[in-house]
Parts: C-alpha cells; structure tokens; sequence
C-alpha cells in the first residue's frame, strides 16, 4: 500500500513537491495539503489527477504517514509538533528551526516518529555523515547569494544592513551555524543539515556573502576529517517563485521520498 503524503505549504518548494507526486511516483500517494489561502490552493490543485485534502497544518499529522514541511518557519512547530505527536514521518525543509527544537527528537523516540532532514539545497550530506563517524576537526559551509535572495533576513534588519545597496561582494554573517539558522531563518536552512549531519551547530562554522557578481545560490562546504578531506561547491539556480530558495530544493525532497520506498536505494 502507498504511503500517504501531507505537505505544509504550497510555495516553491511544496506545489513543485505536489505537482511530481500528482504525476505519479511508485509507493507513494499525495493525501493532503496545508496552505494559508485556501482558494489560492484550490485554484493550484485543479488540474491534480487526484486531488489531494486541504487540512489544517496539524492536521496534516492525522491524514499522512509522511509530513513535509515546507512552510516559513515561523509555523515549523505548528506542523512538527503534530507530526512527531503522532508517531509520522517528518520532512522539514525549515531545518534551521529544529536547531532550537531538539527536543523533539526525543519526543520523536517516545512517539515512534522519525525526523528525515533532506539534503535540500546542499550536497555531500552521505560524505559528512560517513566522515562523522570517525574524528572530524571542522566543518564550514560559505554561501553566496544574490543580494535579493537575503532581504529580510532578521540578522540583517537587526544590524541594519541594506543588501540591495551593494555592490561589491561583502561578508555579512560569520559564526556558527545555530546563529546562522536563528539570523537567517529563510536564507541557511543549508549550514543548519550540514550541522546536522557533522559536528553539530556550534561546532560548524558559516559564513554568508551578499554577491551582486553571483545569479545562484552558491554553497560551498569544507570538511576536515580525519579520514578524508573535503571540498564541495553547488550553484542553484533560484526558484522563479521565491528567490531565496535554489529550484534543486523540491527535487532533493522527492528524491529523498523516493528513497523511504524505494528497493534500490542509493548513497547512504
Ligand atoms: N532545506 C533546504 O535546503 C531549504 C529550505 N528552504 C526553506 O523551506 C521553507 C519553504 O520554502 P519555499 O517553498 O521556498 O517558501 P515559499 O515562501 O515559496 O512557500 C511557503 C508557502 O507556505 C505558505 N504558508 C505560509 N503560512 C502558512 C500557514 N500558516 N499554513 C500553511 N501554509 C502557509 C505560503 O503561503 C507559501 O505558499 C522555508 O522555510 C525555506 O527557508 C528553502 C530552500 C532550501
Ligand atoms: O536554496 C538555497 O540555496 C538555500 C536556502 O535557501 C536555504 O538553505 O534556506
């Protein structure tokens, strides 16, 4: 039988998300949605084959065996809470704010839940989790965007620090990888997987680049270990609907759904 999808937000990354489980993937069956306007939903949900529910985002948890998260991240408790509550598979693409919610890892044990973080806009994941498993002295990630993929980041408000008036590529954030993700909420989901995945998010190091030289999100990790060294650069190309997010995001979310059914599963 399919495992039942629920995912929370229909933006760049949920509709794109909806759209390739409408067209048919093999174990897997979009149920439901949550979406903060539901006509808008209805009205991007008519030329579904099967159209899926409309719920509440806790209510998501009650229709679905797997729950993506792919809503701002002022909402990511909303959606996780329930989830985890009742024993389900969740997906966040708001990683960054489980940094300051790890309790919910163990609420996830007591529940039967699992916590899946995708790769999301990142790459390497399978190569840092192996590298962590021995000793590992450090761990960064740099990113560039254009400066209009970091407006309204709150470490930037805080700092009054206008992006969309420079011109030269200038360093705007440099620390660790839970004060990236508390600072840039939209813009490092990235740093908070990667912490995640390594040495965790007081140990990885971030540094974030507003570029007016670069047109895509640009992440390049470096990992020292004692068993290899490595050295990782992605360019996404921004999503059409939503600068700030790289469009390879939806597509590392369903590959990582394909991968909780599929008998071939590749990369660890
Ligand atoms: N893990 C990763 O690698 C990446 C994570 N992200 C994160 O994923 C999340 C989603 O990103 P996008 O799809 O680009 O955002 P988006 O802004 O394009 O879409 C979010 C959607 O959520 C909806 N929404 C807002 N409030 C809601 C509510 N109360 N109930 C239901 N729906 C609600 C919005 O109407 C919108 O359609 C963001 O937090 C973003 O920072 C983005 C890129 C990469
Ligand atoms: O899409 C990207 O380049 C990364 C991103 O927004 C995030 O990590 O939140």
């Amino acid at each position: 039988m399919a495992l039942k999808v629920g995912i929370a937000g229909l933006g760049a990354i949920g509709l794109h998300l909806a759209k390739a489980l409408d067209q048919g993937v093999e174990g897997l069956e979009l149920a439901a949605v949550a979406a903060r306007d539901h006509a808008k939903a209805a009205a991007n949900l008519a030329g579904f084959t099967r159209k899926p529910a409309i719920t509440s985002l806790a209510g998501l948890a009650d229709v679905a065996d797997i729950v993506v998260e792919a809503a701002p991240a002022a909402v990511f408790e909303e959606v996780a809470t329930a989830a985890v509550a009742k024993g389900r598979i969740f997906v966040p693409s708001s990683c960054g704010a489980l940094l300051p919610r790890m309790h919910l890892i163990e609420a996830a044990k007591r529940s039967g839940a699992r916590i899946i973080v995708p790769t999301g806009a990142l790459l390497g994941l399978d190569a840092v989790r192996a590298a962590a498993e021995g000793d590992v002295e450090s761990v960064t990630i740099e990113t560039r965007k254009p400066p209009r993929g970091l407006v309204g980041a709150p470490y930037l408000e805080k700092h009054k620090i206008d992006v969309t008036v420079i011109t030269t590529k200038t360093l705007v954030f440099k620390g660790n990888a839970f004060d990236a993700a508390q600072g840039f909420p939209a813009n490092v989901n990235v740093a908070a997987a990667l912490a995640l995945a390594g040495i965790g998010p007081e140990r990885t190091m971030v540094e974030i680049w507003a570029d007016p030289e670069v047109t895509r999100n640009t992440h390049t990790i470096r990992v020292e270990a004692a068993a290899a060294r490595l050295t990782m650069t992605i360019e996404n190309v921004p999503s059409e609907e939503n600068p700030r997010t790289g469009k390879i995001t939806p597509l590392s979310i369903l590959a990582c759904l394909r991968g909780l059914t599929s008998t071939l599963k590749v990369g660890s």
